[in-house]
C-alpha cells in the first residue's frame, strides 16, 4: 500500500510511522509513505500556501494551487489510482470499518489542513471523501492523518505476528478487551485473578470473555448492541452482572 501526505509538515506524520508495527511494515515493503509539502508548490518570492479568508474573518484558509498541485505530483507519482481523503472535522467518524475500507485501497492521498482550513473548491474537485478521527479540533490534520496511517498500516498482509494479530482481533470483535496481568503474582497494588493461574485454559477464555463483555456492557454498552453476542455470552453477562449486584 502507498500512502501520500500532502501536509505543510511532512516530516511530521513520516516521523509517527518510523517506529514499531508501521516501521516495521514499511521495511517489510507493506507500506511506503511518502510527503508532499505544498509549499514547494507555491508561486512567488513569499511562496504564499495561505490567505485571509473572503467575506472577513479570523485566521487564513489554504490557497488552491499549491495543494492542486501537490495532489497532482502525489497522484503523478505512482500509475495506481489513489483515494483522496480530507482529514477534517466535518468529515466522516472514523472507526475500525472505516480503516478495513481504507486499507483495501493500493493509494490513499491523505490531505492534511492547517489555518482554519482548505479553499472549498479544491476539496469539492480533488478529495474523494472528509474523515475525522473523532469530535475535536486538532492545530492540524497531520495527527489524524498519522491515525489513519498507523491503523492501516497493521491490517496489511504481513504487518503483524501471530501474536499480534491476534490482539488486534481481540479488539476488532467488537468488544472492548479483557485486563491484562503478568508477574509479580502478589503486588502491593493486588494479586492475580486465580483463573488465570488455573491452567485451565477453557476457564481462562470464558473468564476472558466474561470480563470483555462485562466491561463492555459496563463502559460502553453501544458497543454491545451491534457486538452480535451469542446465548452463550447473553449468560456470561448475566453472570456478570449478577455478581456486580450480589
Ligand atoms: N477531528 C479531526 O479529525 C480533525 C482533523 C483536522 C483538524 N484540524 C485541521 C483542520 C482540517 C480541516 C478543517 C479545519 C481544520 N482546523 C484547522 C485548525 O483550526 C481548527 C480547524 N482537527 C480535527
Amino acid at each position: 500500500m502507498r500512502i501520500d501526505v500532502i501536509s505543510l509538515f511532512p516530516e511530521f506524520v513520516a516521523q509517527c510511522a518510523a517506529f514499531g508495527v508501521v516501521g516495521r511494515a514499511g521495511e517489510r515493503g507493506l507500506l511506503s509513505l511518502h510527503g508532499w509539502n505544498p509549499r514547494d508548490y507555491a508561486e512567488g518570492n513569499y511562496r504564499r500556501v495561505d490567505e485571509r479568508p473572503f467575506g472577513g474573518g479570523p485566521g487564513m484558509v489554504m490557497l488552491i494551487e499549491p495543494l492542486r498541485a501537490a495532489i497532482r505530483a502525489a497522484r503523478a507519482a505512482d500509475p495506481a489510482p489513489a483515494r483522496v481523503v480530507y482529514m477534517s472535522p466535518q468529515g466522516v467518524r472514523l472507526d475500525q470499518a472505516k480503516v478495513r475500507e481504507l486499507a483495501a485501497h493500493e493509494r490513499l492521498i491523505l490531505l492534511c489542513g492547517r489555518y482554519e482550513g482548505v479553499d472549498e473548491r479544491l476539496i469539492q474537485a480533488e478529495v474523494d471523501e472528509d474523515v475525522s478521527i473523532g469530535d475535536y479540533v486538532l492545530s492540524g490534520g497531520e495527527l489524524a492523518a498519522a491515525v489513519i496511517v498507523d491503523a492501516v498500516a497493521r491490517l496489511q498482509d504481513g504487518a503483524l505476528n501471530d501474536a499480534e494479530s491476534a490482539v488486534q482481533d481481540s479488539f476488532e470483535d467488537g468488544l472492548l478487551d479483557c485486563p491484562h496481568y503478568t508477574r509479580p503474582v502478589e503486588h502491593e497494588l493486588g494479586g492475580v485473578p486465580a483463573v488465570l493461574m488455573s491452567g485451565n485454559h477453557a476457564h481462562i477464555a470464558r473468564w476472558r470473555r466474561q470480563q470483555s463483555l462485562g466491561r463492555t456492557w459496563q463502559r460502553r454498552p453501544d458497543l454491545l448492541d451491534e457486538a452480535g453476542l451469542s446465548k452463550a455470552d447473553r449468560k456470561l453477562l448475566e453472570a456478570y452482572r449478577a455478581e456486580l449486584a450480589a
